[in-house]
């Protein structure tokens, strides 16, 4: 459930300004229901987990930019390593994104569960987190104030309810 909870009050809200809180990122979030992928699928999306396509990395593995071939981009969460907290990891995150549909929720897009390999896929979100734009890389690019931060604490509230 640690997943969950990083994923929605850290991990990936979208708020209306379209940044999203904690460990997340912003915007283009339209819902769709998700799909299961093949891992060469995926593998061709992100041209085989290159480097050039690696967008970050969490506690479970690292996160890819992907395109399928009709042209959406998805970012690829592969888990690096199959272990009960791993596979767990796996099924809480499939489990509950793939029920839920929020516009303050990152949308599931699918996943590959092919022999060993575990991936989760999401909307891309270009923008970075919303920790980035706080502490981070961005902080001295884009200066959020006090009715910005507010909105995007009540956009996370509102995902969570
Ligand atoms: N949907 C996404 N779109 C764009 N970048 C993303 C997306 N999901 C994750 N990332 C990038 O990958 C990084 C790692 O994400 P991940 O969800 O694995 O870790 P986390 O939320 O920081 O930590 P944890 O694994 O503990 O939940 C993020 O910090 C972000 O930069």
């Amino acid at each position: 459930m640690g997943s969950y909870w990083s994923r929605t009050c850290c991990g990936t809200q979208k708020v209306d300004d379209g940044i999203y809180s904690g460990g997340g990122n912003i915007t283009s979030s339209i819902s769709h229901t998700w799909r299961i992928f093949t891992y060469k699928e995926l593998s061709s999306a992100t041209k085989g987990f290159s480097e050039d396509n690696k967008l970050g990395e969490g506690g479970f593995g690292s996160v890819y930019w992907g395109k399928t071939s009709d042209g959406l981009q998805i970012a690829v969460k592969r888990l690096k390593s199959m272990s009960t907290k791993a596979e767990m990891e796996f099924a809480v995150e499939v489990e509950v994104l793939g029920r839920l549909r929020h516009k303050n929720l990152l949308s599931l897009r699918g996943y590959c569960a092919d022999a060993d390999q575990r991936l989760i896929v999401y909307d891309y979100m270009p923008n970075l987190s919303l920790a980035s734009h706080l502490h981070g890389e961005f902080a001295h690019e884009v200066h959020l104030d006090w009715k910005r931060r507010i909105n995007i604490a009540l956009g996370s509230a509102e995902g969570l309810l």
